[in-house]
């Protein structure tokens, strides 16, 4: 079964855009965030304060795993870290993966997350100067795992509609 694969650094639209793209294509969406929270009944902040990061990524590992393994036509949007830990980057390559990454630039990513990070409990505590020059140095850290994506799509400065309609030709 095809399992379009949406990637990318936390903020980049993955979540987003495949709403919109679902919408289009009538292929279901699949938030993996969404599904962690709703197997372990609690938030993604509350498992990272309960069990800690190094749990999560394994319960992260597990449904990814097991999104891919249904036998339905899905759109899955990843986690912001998915692609690197437990060698998901591998899972990208698969025959009937289509992985996308949405690569947008650190100025994007920081007006996108600067006002919206309580949920994300990598950068929740940090203050404006923080954030930049954290975002900046884990994207070069995670680049060469979004990198193993199959396709690339570059989002900055385009609207949901151009980035959802750069996915379509991909598809086609
Ligand atoms: N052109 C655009 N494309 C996508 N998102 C946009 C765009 N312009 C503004 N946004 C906003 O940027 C944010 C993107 O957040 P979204 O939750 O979709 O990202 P994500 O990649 O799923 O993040 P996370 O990894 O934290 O789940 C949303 O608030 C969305 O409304
Ligand atoms: O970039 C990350 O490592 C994360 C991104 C979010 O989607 C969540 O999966 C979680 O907050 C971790
Ligand atoms: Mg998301």
């Amino acid at each position: 079964m095809k399992k379009i694969v949406l990637l990318g650094y936390m903020g980049c639209g993955k979540s987003t855009i495949a709403q919109n793209l679902s919408k289009i294509t009538n292929i279901p969406f699949l938030d993996l965030d969404k599904c962690i929270e709703e197997r372990a009944n609690l938030s993604i902040n509350e498992i990272f304060e309960k069990h800690g990061e190094v749990y999560f990524r394994k319960l992260e590992h597990e449904m990814f795993v097991e999104l891919l393994q249904s036998s339905e036509n899905n759109i899955i949007g990843l986690g912001g870290g998915t692609p690197c830990y437990a060698n998901n980057h591998e899972l990208l390559k698969g025959d009937d993966v289509v992985s996308i990454y949405l690569k947008a630039s650190i100025d994007t990513l920081y007006n996108r997350l600067v006002h919206n990070k309580s949920k994300r409990p990598l950068i929740a505590n940090m203050n404006e100067e923080e954030m930049k020059e954290f975002i900046a140095k884990h994207l070069f850290d995670r680049s060469y795992y979004y990198n193993q994506a199959k396709h690339k799509v570059s989002v900055d400065d385009k609207s949901v509609e151009e980035t959802v309609q750069d996915i379509l030709e991909i598809l086609a």
